[in-house]
């Protein structure tokens, strides 16, 4: 493996200074970049994709760690950095300028199993989280997500019943994957800092429930969420069937929200499925 220069000289020599637009927080220090890179389990020979890869930090600990990666980024500036870095692991980086929102991540992956790591940029990162944890076809494609987000965005993907930031985004992300919070970030890792803290979230897909459609879910948690601090029975109205189905499942609709289980949200989705 060849030796890399350090990421700052990479940045200083490619003029790569951060832009705002593009939610640039670059990541510099290498050992912390490993064991972001060691979060999935190990990666050797495995497809990876990478979505804003910017400068390549992630990415050469990704290549260190043996993984085959392809990797997203919409900023042209960072390609001849990005294409230093395949040069010194031949043919084990494919790089696609693009927007990741636009594009069909499976397809790219030549419609094999692939683990996503990703620093990701804040403004599109949730969009990105909600499409990835979507859809009827389960399990996914990927086989493990390993995401930066902004630590309060990640509290609220991890977090359980009774707690302020239980919501719609823990539903997504536990009714049919394992979703954890696997490292916090201090905010002075990042060139320049963000104003907040970053943690780092690892979600793995588990059985889908039977019985229960993703878009009827979907629907739901948006509804009872969307006005969460309201009685069920008044914010599931305009779900027709959903008041009827709490009483089906023996939930009593005075109840918020907020006091449901995610189990508790799959068994009222069943019902309003079938
Ligand atoms: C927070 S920076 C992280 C850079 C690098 N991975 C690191 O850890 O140092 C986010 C990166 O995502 C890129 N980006 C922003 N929006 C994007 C999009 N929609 N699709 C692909 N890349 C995007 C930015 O250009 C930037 O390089």
């Amino acid at each position: 493996m060849a030796d890399l220069p350090p990421l700052r000289e990479v940045i200083a020599r490619h003029g790569l200074s951060a832009s705002k637009a593009l939610g640039q927080n670059f990541l510099f220090d290498e050992q912390l970049l490993d064991r972001i890179a060691a979060i999935p389990g190990d990666l050797a020979g495995r497809k990876v994709l990478e979505v804003g890869p910017g400068p390549g930090g992630l990415t050469r600990a990704l290549l260190r760690a043996g993984a085959e990666v392809t990797a997203i980024e919409m900023d042209s500036r960072c390609l001849p950095a990005l294409a230093e870095l395949g040069e010194a692991f031949p043919g084990k980086l494919k790089v696609i300028q693009g927007d990741a929102l636009k594009l069909d991540h499976a397809e790219i992956m030549g419609g094999e199993p692939f683990a996503v790591l990703s620093n990701l940029p804040y403004n599109v990162g949730t969009a990105l989280f909600v499409r990835w944890l979507g859809g009827e076809n389960w399990p996914p494609l990927w086989t493990s997500l390993t995401l930066m987000f902004q630590q309060e965005v990640a509290q609220r993907i991890a977090a359980t019943p009774d707690n302020s930031a239980y919501g719609r985004l823990a539903v997504l992300a536990q009714w049919r994957s394992e979703a954890k919070m696997a490292m916090k970030v201090h905010r002075s890792a990042f060139t320049p800092p963000p104003k907040v803290m970053s943690a780092i979230v690892h979600v793995e897909p588990r059985d889908m429930p039977d019985g229960v459609s993703a878009r009827v879910l979907e629907r739901l948690t948006e509804a009872a969420f969307g006005q969460r601090r309201k009685m069920l029975r008044q914010s599931l109205k305009g779900v027709p069937g959903a008041v009827e189905a709490l009483e089906q499942v023996g939930i009593d609709p005075q109840r918020r929200a907020e006091t449901l289980s995610v189990g508790d949200f799959v068994a009222l989705a069943r019902v309003l499925s079938a």
